[in-house]
């Protein structure tokens, strides 16, 4: 599933008018008939439905909409909310259809009874405006949304709910607050971004017949369950421990022993063969008692700290994790710096050696193998300089800026995960639940990623992948015995089985 800016929606629309020869008028129609049909299935024909109509193309959907309704026998009031001389272009011509068909529109202009009308509305459709917006609702349409969102009723949106932008970073806007969206043809970025999505409500995007195939991809996409099936690793009959890879992941300290140790037991629950754990001397034996498959690499430490040489070798690996429940003190720089050159397999640094990984931006360029940054908003903010609300409301941008400038898979984590390629394209993992949302969930999805990596010969399937699954475990564990208030990180490893025992069947 595409997720599109409004420049990138135009451009497809430009696309599918001149290189199929398919009219506004007819993806109009196409757009207005698949929210009708979508609509069915949501309303009954008694109930009161209210069409609020606005000038450009999004009110034109709005003319079809209603028309389709009513011609299906549905109770829908159509109003227009701006004046008949602002009414143009593609929706004036199915504005005039609706007129000649002989339904009756209601229009703000002549009429003062809007009010009466919201109030016995069970349902209220906005068809005001879409992708079009431009900065601050003005005119009546600023108070028709300021009185819907007053009223009791189910509040509808048609591709965006009106005066939300369709693209990140406008973080000033008042807009329509949706129960539910329509989204037509393809999803926009501002569904996805944390100040925005609120006011979709639940969505679906509905197909308007646009010609996929010529379509430029604005490489950005919704990682779909079927994806994940169709590349999980499978196991060889022969297969042997050696096969699965071997993994290192290191970290830790004696007050905490367990981000490392959840992240190792999720890496084995995920299919890794073999794991080593290198971590301070003195966290060894806790660590042994929860993870009784890992081997470990006992590191010089002081104070429960790693500290000392920490020139050890890593050819042995296939995969290499840093930095969970490491602590940030200056003196695992040199580690984080010694495993960034000298790791030859996918690095993933996670958590605290992001903070030491600051000083050392410029070396990722060199490394030749795969470089994978796990950061929440926070950590990421740190990395950039920049306020963590900058990075809130334009994740996808800074994303894709950090990667191609460094050469790294970046996984920004989030209610809409953002996995970006060092070449820039980006998926983005939907599932997941806010029980998510406590220590050490995020240890368990690094031990995942490390461990889809070993299985996987693409980067970029293997973090989605484990993104996935992650979260679907979440998800499966809320439905069944727990609840988001009381899910631990530790419940997410065992529940990795039921994933992994759905997935594969
Ligand atoms: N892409 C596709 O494939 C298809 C797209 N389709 C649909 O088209 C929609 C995009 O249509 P669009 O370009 O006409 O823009 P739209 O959102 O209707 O807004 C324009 C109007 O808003 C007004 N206006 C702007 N800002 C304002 C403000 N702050 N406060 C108040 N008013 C404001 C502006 O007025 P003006 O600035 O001109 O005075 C103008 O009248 C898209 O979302 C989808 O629903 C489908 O029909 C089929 C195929
Ligand atoms: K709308």
């Amino acid at each position: 599933m595409d997720v599109v800016t409004a420049q990138e929606m135009y451009e497809w629309d430009q696309v599918a008018m001149e290189s199929t020869g398919l009219d506004g008028k007819l993806l109009m129609e196409n757009a207005g008939r698949a929210v009708s049909s979508e609509l069915e299935k949501k309303l009954d024909k008694h109930q009161r439905v209210m069409m609020l109509i606005g000038a450009g193309n999004n009110g034109g959907d709005g003319f079809v909409i209603a028309r389709t309704l009513l011609n299906r026998g549905y109770s829908v009031e159509a109003w227009q909310v701006v004046p008949d001389s602002k009414v143009k272009g593609d929706a004036r011509h199915h504005k005039e259809i609706f007129m000649k068909t002989g339904y009756t529109l209601y229009k703000l202009e002549e009429n003062d009874d809007l009010r009466e009308s919201f109030e016995s509305a069970e349902v209220i459709i906005d068809a005001m405006l879409g992708i079009g917006v431009k900065g601050h609702l003005r005119g009546p349409i600023k108070q028709v949304v300021e009185l819907a969102n007053e009223q009791k009723a189910f509040r509808i949106a048609v591709d965006l709910p009106t005066g939300v932008p369709a693209d990140e970073g406008i973080v000033e806007f008042d807009a329509f607050k949706a129960d539910y969206t329509y989204i037509i043809a393809a999803l926009k970025v501002s569904a996805l971004v944390e100040h925005t999505r609120l006011y979709y409500g639940e969505w679906k995007v509905c197909d308007i017949g646009l010609p996929v195939r010529k379509l430029p991809s604005p490489n950005r996409k919704v990682w779909q369950r079927e994806d994940s099936k169709r590349i999980l690793p499978k196991r060889d009959a022969n297969s042997h421990k050696g096969s699965h890879g071997k993994a290192l992941i290191v970290g830790g300290a004696a007050h905490m022993p367990g981000s490392i140790a959840m992240s190792a037991k999720a890496a084995l629950r995920s299919g890794a063969g073999l794991v080593t754990v290198a971590t301070p001397k003195s966290a060894v034996p806790t660590i042994a008692t929860y993870v009784q498959e890992a081997t470990f690499l006992p590191l010089a430490e002081e104070e429960g700290v790693i500290k000392g040489p920490v020139d050890f070798d890593v050819s042995a690996y296939d995969g290499v994790a840093v930095g969970m429940g490491m602590g940030r003190g200056r003196e695992s720089n040199n580690l984080v710096n010694h495993l960034v050159s000298s790791v030859k397999s996918p690095l993933l640094i996670d958590a605290d050696a992001l903070y030491q990984l600051k000083n050392i931006l410029g070396l990722l360029r060199s490394r030749t193998y795969p470089t994978i940054l796990t950061p929440h908003p926070g950590e990421f903010a740190h990395l950039v300089d920049q306020p963590i609300s900058a990075i809130v409301q334009s994740p996808f941008s800074y994303s894709r800026e950090f990667s191609k400038k460094y050469g790294v898979y970046t996984v920004l984590k989030g209610p809409a995960t953002i996995i970006t390629a060092p070449n820039g394209s980006q998926f983005v993992d939907l599932t997941g639940n806010a029980g998510l949302a406590k220590g050490g969930s995020g240890d368990v999805l690094s031990g995942i990623l490390l461990a889809m990596m070993l299985q996987s010969g693409s980067t970029t399937h293997a973090l989605n992948s484990g993104c996935m699954l992650h979260g679907l475990t979440a998800e499966m564990l809320i439905e069944d015995d727990h609840s988001m208030v009381d899910l631990l990180a530790t419940d997410l490893i065992e529940g990795l089985t039921q994933t992994f025992r759905t997935f594969s069947s």
